[in-house]
């Protein structure tokens, strides 16, 4: 994990109680006591399981004003992140959901007229996210004959030309083949290097968790852990089994971490691995060594 001291904040949320609006009572809050500061070129899995709470924290932290919301939510960036009056977009599960144009180049213009981008900058700034993520050979496709993973593709495209500095995804890899997760993974993961845009992905899936990610769980409405990739999947000193977090919350680790742990119980000099490339890699090389 990145020095937290070495960075800037785009989000600080503390002890936030979000209500359903009609709940007038302010009985069942959907997201209870959530503080979390989010910083600029942050990657954070918002980890969970179905109806934990996840989409509600992507729309709170969206702007969105469909909530009754105590505590206190304050947006740090210097332009559309400056939440004062628009929402930041978050791409949704069903691929296409959301884009406005009949095309991926026309779904952007549209969407920076909406956000009200001076007009002479709306066409070479589509032209240069379309270039940025790769999209030259579908953008003028009509949407009906693009992939999945392209709908999404354009869908994130989109959200990135109105939000420079961060990206709200809503288990955008749900619905996608191993493939295009891929594909999508590392188109977004090479823009998040290179631009630094913040990244809030949140998800089910174990294996989407990277190295240097911040996981922030989330359960019943509460994050109740947070901290690096790293210290979600390590177990203590003696690797005793059921000792990390990821395992004390009863969340599955990926294959190759279990069998990780099984090797590092022989072998402890082993470094945690965040693909099945890794855990070969650090086993091969290991055995070289001997
Ligand atoms: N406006 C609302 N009024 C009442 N209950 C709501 C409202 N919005 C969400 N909920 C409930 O709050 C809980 C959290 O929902 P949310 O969609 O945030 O979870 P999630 O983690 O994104 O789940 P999923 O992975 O299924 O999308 C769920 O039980 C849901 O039914």
């Amino acid at each position: 994990m990145k020095n937290i001291l070495e960075k800037e904040p785009l989000i600080i949320c503390e002890r936030l109680f979000v209500y359903p609006m009609e709940d007038e009572a302010m009985q069942f809050p959907l997201l209870q006591d959530v503080s979390l500061t989010i910083y600029k070129s942050d990657w954070i899995q918002l980890y969970g399981w179905n109806g934990s709470g996840k989409s509600t924290l992507l729309k709170i932290l969206s702007g969105s004003t469909q909530y009754r919301v105590e505590g206190n939510i304050q947006w740090l960036g210097d332009d559309q992140t400056d939440q004062t009056a628009i929402l930041i977009p978050i791409v949704q599960q069903q691929p296409g959901a959301g884009l406005i144009g009949a095309s991926a180049w026309e779904d952007i213009v549209l969407l920076l007229e909406q956000y009200r981008v001076p007009e002479k900058t709306i066409i070479p700034l589509t032209n240069a996210i379309i270039r940025r993520f790769a999209m030259t050979h579908f953008s003028h496709l009509p949407l009906e004959h693009l992939s999945g993973g392209q709908l999404q593709l354009a869908a994130i495209a989109g959200a990135a030309a109105v939000s420079n500095h961060l990206l709200l995804m809503d288990e955008v890899t749900a619905m996608l083949d191993s493939e295009m997760v891929q594909l999508i993974m590392e188109q977004l993961r090479t823009i998040h290097n290179k631009q630094k845009t913040a990244v809030v992905w949140a998800t089910q899936k174990e294996d989407e968790i990277m190295r240097t990610d911040r996981v922030l769980v989330v359960q019943q409405g509460q994050v109740t852990d947070e901290g690096s990739a790293e210290q979600w999947f390590t177990r203590n000193k003696q690797s005793e089994e059921g000792s990390s977090r990821c395992e004390q919350l009863q969340f599955a680790a990926p294959l190759y971490v279990q069998l990780f742990w099984q090797l590092q119980q022989k072998n402890s000099s082993l470094q945690l691995p965040f693909s099945w490339n890794e855990l070969i890699a650090e086993v091969t090389q290991t055995n070289e060594h001997k």
